[in-house]
């Protein structure tokens, strides 16, 4: 074959690919939908419910549209770090190593909170209150060399940074530091100390980067058996929301650039499936609705805690292919409806809508 000849194999092969139907072997999948079909599919707690989807799919699409939502959004916010650079790798890192389990069943004046800039913060904006206040303080709370010195990074040390300006104290605090130590070692074995090694080792692909993370730090591997499945049920949410947060706070660029950012799912708490549950969408058998409403302990990994995370993760897809379907230009993926859903739930919150009820579990999942 001459060289102006156009190689029709190779041309072939493109072809199948643009049309989704070669999957190229450097296309990892996180099993993450998998995982959340498989328990939709196979469970009897939670239902979702089709015409309070599709309503609520046209709600959030417009206000998201109103609000003009995207990536950026995510800089606005007054505590998240604003240079794009290592430094905010390192913080978005260290934040997400510890970004869970801030509910509290104390009263919002006594619940724990951290005081920064003259205002008190709690729930996830105490996590980054902490860590901005640390770093004020001259506490290298971001160094995974720090992490891993155990006279340095001490337990009274890592409970000076959270320490809370109520009698109430941030909780699992020896398992943050436990977070923090593992991830250090990691990072010491595997990344050269420089987490910049391990987003270049996901070679552009935020899949790999989210299995990279699960592979390497059991801290990030939130995966659950469910129903006598030998196949664990993947969710990882710390993982997804660690990746979702570059992405959004580069913008796509830099350290945020991920070709197949799409693949990311909402982040499986228990903020989304409060808010899901408000809006109808998400129904629960009168003994799973009875112990939300309660307050009572749902424990970690159990077979109802598993179903409202997976499905939650579910009924954002089907959202999410609502929205697509009406909307097929919309640049919208389930992260940018999942941060829509978390801050709009926190805005109700603050203006006192506070008595809806979530689940409670105790864990370092989320
Ligand atoms: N699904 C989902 N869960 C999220 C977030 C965030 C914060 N993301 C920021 C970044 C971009 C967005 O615009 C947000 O401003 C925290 N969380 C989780 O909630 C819990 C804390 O809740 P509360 O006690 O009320 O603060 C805890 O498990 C924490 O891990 C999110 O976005 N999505």
């Amino acid at each position: 074959m001459s060289d102006d000849e156009p190689d029709l194999e190779l041309l072939a092969l493109l072809r199948q690919h643009l049309q989704g139907k070669l999957k190229l072997d450097d296309e990892p999948e996180t099993g993450v939908l998998e995982s959340a079909e498989y328990v939709y599919n196979n469970c009897i707690d939670v239902a979702l419910d089709m015409r309070s989807c599709k309503n609520a799919a046209a709600a959030i699409y417009s206000q998201m549209q109103q609000k003009e939502y995207s990536p950026a959004t995510w800089s606005s916010h007054e505590l998240h770090p604003k240079t794009k650079d290592e430094s905010t790798v390192a913080f978005i890192f260290t934040m997400d190593l510890l970004n869970f389990s801030f509910w509290s069943e104390k009263s919002e004046t006594e619940r724990f909170a951290i005081e920064y800039r003259g205002r008190r913060w709690t729930g996830y904006w105490s996590l980054v209150a902490a860590l901005q206040r640390a770093l004020d303080e001259g506490i290298p709370i971001t160094d995974s060399h720090f992490w891993q010195d155990e006279e340095e990074c001490s337990l009274a040390v890592l409970k000076q940074v959270f320490r809370s300006c109520t009698d109430e104290e941030i909780p699992l605090l020896e398992e943050r530091l436990a977070c923090l130590r593992e991830a250090g070692k990691v990072l010491y074995e595997k990344y050269d100390c420089d987490i910049t090694n391990l987003i270049e080792d996901a070679k552009g692909s935020a899949a790999r980067l989210v299995n990279l993370l699960a592979q390497d730090f059991t801290c990030f591997r939130d995966e659950h058996q469910f129903d006598g499945r030998k196949k664990p049920i993947r969710l990882l949410k710390r993982a997804q929301i660690l990746v979702a947060d570059l992405w959004a706070c580069f913008e796509g660029k830099g350290y945020g650039e991920f070709r197949d950012i799409d693949k990311i799912t909402m982040f499986a708490d228990y903020r989304i499936p409060q808010i899901l549950n408000t809006m109808g969408c998400l129904l629960y058998s009168p003994l799973l609705e009875m112990a939300v409403k309660d307050k009572k302990e749902v424990v970690s990994g159990s077979s109802h805690e598993v179903q409202l995370r997976a499905c939650s993760i579910w009924c954002v897809e089907l959202i999410r292919r609502e929205i697509i379907k009406a909307h097929p230009e919309a640049h919208i993926n389930a992260i940018l409806i999942d941060f829509f859903l978390y801050d709009t739930i926190k805005e109700m919150e603050s203006k006192g809508k506070d008595n809806i009820p979530h689940h409670r579990t105790r864990s370092i999942w989320y």
